[in-house]
């Protein structure tokens, strides 16, 4: 399997418009890959919370249309990152979408974890409650999660659960804790014997300079290949099949205990 991460640059001097073609375009330019992922919030910057309003979209607006052209155009599956969703009722959601290479929308997913405490996305959005799988016909299943779902582990151990073995992360996540990104990805996959692939953003808005540094970890826990802190694509080739021979070989999945007793004392 051929996988692209587009860690592209969102900076302020840069319409979403003209970031929104520009994606499209790079979309475009990974023809040949399997699989293509963008991150989380390239349209308006994860950190911008002041446009969440202003550029929110309905599932099927502007980016879901860009981005369901730019699949079939480039024939691949495309984790297009999240757009700021507004659905029916006014409600914000941070959404992502996936298309399949004919240009379907085969699935969205409403990030659970919402960022920021008491502000930013985590009183702005309201939050997804369903975990969310994709399955690649003959090849594998993907488990999709957004940038802050990294720190739980067990919306992931859910992802495995119903079958993922590749674990997709888009995300917007701040060069300030960059080596808990790094940790985080290669942490979820050892503990979960799967492929991470982690596409994060590359440049400032909002005052805050994004991490970059996109990684693709093995089910082992080894890094295939890490980008720098500016806008790039990394493209890296894998054997989805190295979860299975991982999880048969080194079998700890199946040693979990589950339903433990609350702790004594
Ligand atoms: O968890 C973090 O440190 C970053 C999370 C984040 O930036 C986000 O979810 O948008």
């Amino acid at each position: 399997m051929r996988a692209s991460l587009i860690q592209i640059a969102v900076n302020e001097d840069e319409t979403v418009e003209a970031r929104r073609l520009r994606a499209a375009a790079l979309v475009g330019e990974q023809a040949g890959a399997d699989l293509v992922v963008l991150p989380e919030l390239w349209t308006t910057g994860a950190f911008a919370f002041e446009e969440f309003d202003a550029a929110a979209e309905p599932l099927r607006g502007p980016t879901y249309e860009a981005m369901a052209k730019a699949a079939s155009d480039a024939g691949v599956w495309l984790h297009a990152g999240s757009i700021p969703e507004r659905d029916a009722d006014g409600r914000l959601y941070n959404t992502s979408l996936v298309f399949s290479p004919a240009g379907d929308l085969a699935a969205s997913y409403r990030k659970i974890h919402r960022f920021g405490f008491d502000k930013g996305e985590a009183v702005l959005m309201g939050a997804g409650r369903e975990p969310v799988t994709v399955t690649v016909p003959d090849t594998t299943t993907l488990g999709v999660a957004t940038c802050y779902d990294l720190r739980f582990p067990e919306l992931f151990r859910a992802l495995v659960d119903a079958g993922a073995e590749i674990l997709v992360v888009p995300a917007g996540w701040p060069e300030r804790r960059q080596s808990h990104w790094t940790l985080l990805a290669q942490a979820r996959a050892v503990e979960n014997q799967a492929f991470v692939l982690a596409c994060g953003t590359a440049g400032t808005h909002a005052g805050v300079p994004q991490a970059g540094h996109s990684i693709v970890v093995d089910p082992w826990g080894e890094v295939l290949a890490q980008a720098g802190a500016g806008e790039e694509v990394l493209t890296v080739e894998f054997d989805p099949g190295k979860v299975a021979r991982t999880r048969e070989q080194f079998p700890a999945l199946k040693d979990r205990v589950l339903g433990l007793a609350p702790p004594r004392g």
